[in-house]
């Protein structure tokens, strides 16, 4: 499904105002980030038409939701899915899926078998919902979620109540959702990582309005972006080539700025990967450095400096193809005399890579 989500919306809730004018793309992953009480899961309800008394419009692939007309929630084929799935406690797992599934009947979409496949729904089939853990439990919502052959998946922090190994076991179905079910989705999250291992378009939201709009690559690595990501999150993302597994425990990574080792991940030689690179675990140097225990070394360009309230700065460096971050104080920005275009070498530490902001590769 091509076409966008246009939104043009205002809404007031106490001392809350909404303000949103924004075209979402239908296709993908659209993180919809910022801190809490952003307005992040008041504009999903908008969407969802939960939300009466919002003023504007809301038009879906050119199909008007709300404004000159208005489709009432049941009808906009909207697949929710919130942070605490709710289930009839009395109907299994099947029976709770059979049930969403019969709301789709004639609007194709996928079958019963096919998502339970695609989530590993199997072993859950006959439990109650009692029964389910908490990953189990969100994976059979996302699955009820599909059965009801969406347009758009909505998904409100859906891994927000999960432990990190649980979230760790259901970003892999999701992404697999992501490249497999054409289903275009919205995820909210305040997770630096989960948008970047996700999403392919990012919107942030501060004080109900949009801050900032884009796509991943392009956000993520905007040094204006580092105030509301946070400075420890903050990160750029690199593509990268799985090219070797060396014997001591190590990959060797290609990147358009060179070879890049970082502790195993259990990826096929060739596969290609989206590391995130946080800015922190980034060092600069003017030449380049000798005798460093640190094996990643790449040649860089400076494209920005952004000077930060807190003595800090941030540096953004285009290294091959890609763009990173690194943070530095004030003081080092000074002493190297850093500006756009002067030349210098970016050193990661090998195991600055966490295997939870690698994309495309499944933990071992
Ligand atoms: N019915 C309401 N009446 C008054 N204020 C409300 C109402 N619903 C939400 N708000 C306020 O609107 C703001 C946005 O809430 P919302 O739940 O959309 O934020 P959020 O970004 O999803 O936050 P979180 O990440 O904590 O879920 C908050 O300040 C909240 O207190």
């Amino acid at each position: 499904m091509t076409g966008v989500l246009r939104v043009d919306v205002k809404l007031q809730l106490g001392a809350f105002a909404l303000d949103v004018a924004q075209d979402f793309a239908l296709s993908g992953v659209t993180a919809l980030f910022g801190r809490s009480g952003s307005g992040k899961s008041t504009l999903l309800r908008v969407i969802a038409g939960l939300e009466g008394r919002a003023a504007g419009d809301v038009v879906m692939a050119g199909q008007v939701w709300q404004g000159a007309a208005w489709i009432p929630p049941e009808r906009r084929g909207i697949g929710y899915v919130f942070q605490d799935a709710r289930f009839f406690p009395h109907l299994s797992v099947r029976g709770n899926l059979e049930f969403a599934h019969a709301r789709a009947r004639g609007l194709g979409g996928p079958g019963l078998d096919e998502v339970a496949t695609a989530l590993d729904l199997g072993p859950l089939l006959d439990r109650r919902p009692a029964a389910l853990s908490g990953g189990e439990k969100q994976r059979v919502a996302i699955g009820r979620a599909l059965l009801t052959a969406p347009r758009i998946l909505l998904l409100d922090e859906p891994l927000a109540a999960l432990d990190e190994a649980r979230k760790a076991e259901i970003l892999p179905y999701i992404e697999r959702l992501r490249d497999q079910a054409g289903v275009p989705i919205l995820y909210v999250s305040h997770s630096v990582a989960e948008v970047a291992r996700l999403a392919q378009q990012v919107v942030v939201l501060q004080d109900g309005r949009v801050l900032r709009a884009g796509g991943v690559q392009e956000v993520l690595a905007d040094p204006q972006a580092v105030p509301f990501l946070g400075p420890r999150e903050a990160g750029a993302l690199l593509g990268a080539v799985v090219a070797a597994q060396d014997s001591d425990g190590l990959t060797r990574l290609e990147t358009g700025a060179g070879p890049l080792w970082v502790a195993r991940i259990g990826a096929a030689i060739g596969s290609r990967l989206q590391l995130r690179i946080h800015a922190q675990d980034v060092i600069l140097s003017r030449s380049r450095p000798e005798g460093l225990s640190a094996l990643n070394i790449l040649p860089a360009t400076v494209t920005a400096v952004q000077l930060e309230d807190d003595h800090g700065a941030t540096v953004q460096l285009r290294a091959g193809d890609d763009l990173l971050l690194a943070r530095l104080t004030r003081r080092s920005v000074a002493a190297l005399e850093l500006a756009p275009g002067v030349a210098v070498y970016a050193v990661v530490k090998s195991v600055a890579v966490a295997q939870g902001d690698v994309a495309g590769a499944q933990p071992r």
